[in-house]
């Protein structure tokens, strides 16, 4: 058995204890503060340098941001949950990411590696057969849920910082670890590669679990993310006497139920795949009113950016028609986006080389057919890559409990040794003089 995995199996119930406390405590996109500064406190008695907060996310950029009560609540709460006072204060506000650095010293490019920290608006099932909550470990935030395998990207990124570190002698050049916030909804990436986090980066991979992957397989140059784009609407409309005055109203409620329909009857472009989801609806204020307010949380997807465009584009066509029809008026506030993904395809020959070293990897391969979700790390593949960067993405196979954003989502936690195993050999393995 060769040192790197002889170091894992040393660190994985290290591994299980801090995915399991980062889902005991899952947090939101943009609230992450405990786990955030958690973080922080292990890449720093690890010895690496830290950028965080305001560094490293631009303010102005954030997209889909939660409102100043629920930033300071969540705040509030990641204090009294035992975040550590020393590293807290950087994120107050929704500044939820930090970066990681390793300079060697030694001439050589900048490898970076993304990892995202935030759970879903869900909240867990607390059932015996859901063994988070068996074992203790199930989110105590209602409402919040790591349900897609962030815990588990979370702690990857601190195993790949303590075997690089402990494999310093053998790097060159400089090594970024990236931990993003806000990836659900596609919100966080664009603010960290506004402040400059992803520049002068040369080599670049992010990295999910699961997906639907089988365990034993490795994709290593995923190009199936859908374009995304995610707004909120807000119907505004008169709110009159039911009974005695209905004509004096206009009806919000309505206008947001027809512009739901209508948004998931948008027809379907032949060049490619597309999707439209309505996550939300809430109108109304009482049973004898006539309904002045209503909101929408949508999202459109596509395989290409045209794809998406087009269907953002008659989503906004609906939502005005549904307006008219009503009377009302319809307000949309853009709340996330994403790109669609193309690996760069010398960094995913390299990437399969180093996957399929890795003794639990029976399948290292270049990608799958079928469109996947979204993902804001293209946001970051495409700024790398105009900088004549090379940048891909990879997905870890793994058998889960259920599928992703379900209650009962689990995983198996040996993926993270898999992933690790498969990162640190990424870097230490780099033809520092050559490149790829
Ligand atoms: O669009 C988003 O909000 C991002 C979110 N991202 C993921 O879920 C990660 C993901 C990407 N591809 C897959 C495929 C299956 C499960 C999860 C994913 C999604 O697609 O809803």
């Amino acid at each position: 058995m060769d040192s790197l995995t002889q170091s894992l199996e040393k660190l994985m119930s290290q591994l299980v204890a801090w995915r399991r406390d980062f889902h005991q405590y899952a947090e939101s996109g943009w609230v992450e503060f405990r786990t955030a500064a958690k973080v922080a406190e292990i890449l720093d008695n690890l010895g690496y340098e830290l950028a965080m907060g305001r560094d490293v996310v631009d303010a102005d950029s954030r997209m889909g941001l939660p409102d100043a009560d629920t930033l300071a609540a969540e705040y509030a709460r990641a204090r009294q949950q035992g975040a550590p006072e020393k590293w807290l204060s950087a994120f107050e506000g929704g500044f939820t990411g930090l970066i990681a650095t390793l300079k060697t010293g030694r001439p050589g490019p900048t490898l970076a590696f993304r990892v995202d920290m935030d759970a879903l608006d869900l909240s867990e099932a607390l059932d015996d057969s859901h063994r988070p909550f068996r074992d203790g470990f199930a989110s105590c935030n209602p409402g919040m849920m790591h349900a897609c395998g962030h815990d588990g990207h979370t702690t990857i990124g601190l195993g790949l910082a303590y075997l690089l570190k402990q494999n310093e002698s053998r790097l060159n050049g400089t090594i970024k670890l990236i931990f993003q916030p806000a990836e659900e909804g596609t919100r966080g990436a664009r603010a960290m590669v506004a402040a400059g986090a992803l520049d002068g980066v040369d080599y670049f991979t992010a990295i999910h679990i699961g997906t639907g992957v089988p365990a034993g397989t490795v994709i290593c140059g995923s190009d199936n993310f859908m374009a995304t784009t995610k707004f909120d609407v807000r119907f505004t409309g008169v709110a009159a006497h039911a009974g005695g005055k209905p004509e004096d109203g206009r009806n919000a409620l309505l206008a947001a139920a027809q512009a739901a329909l209508a948004l998931h009857s948008i027809a379907p472009h032949s060049e490619g795949a597309s999707r439209v989801n309505v996550g939300v609806m809430q109108a109304g204020s009482g049973r004898n009113v006539v309904p002045a307010s209503a909101l929408l949380k949508v999202e459109t997807r596509g395989e290409s950016e045209a794809i998406n465009q087009y269907v953002f584009e008659r989503a906004q066509g609906v939502i005005d028609g549904a307006a008219a029809l009503y009377g009302v008026k319809a307000e949309m506030r853009l709340m996330g986006a994403a790109t669609s993904s193309s690996p760069s395809p010398a960094w995913v020959d390299y990437l399969r080389e180093q996957a399929s070293q890795v003794a639990a990897v029976h399948q290292a391969i270049d990608k799958v057919k079928a469109p996947a979700g979204s993902e804001d790390a293209t946001l970051m593949m495409a700024h790398v890559q105009q900088n004549g960067g090379l940048a891909s993405y990879m997905v870890f196979g793994t058998d889960l409990s259920a599928g992703h954003h379900n209650e009962k989502f689990d995983f198996d936690e040996q993926i993270m040794g898999v992933a690790i195993e498969t990162l640190a050999r990424t870097a230490i393995n780099f033809p520092w003089t050559r490149g790829v």
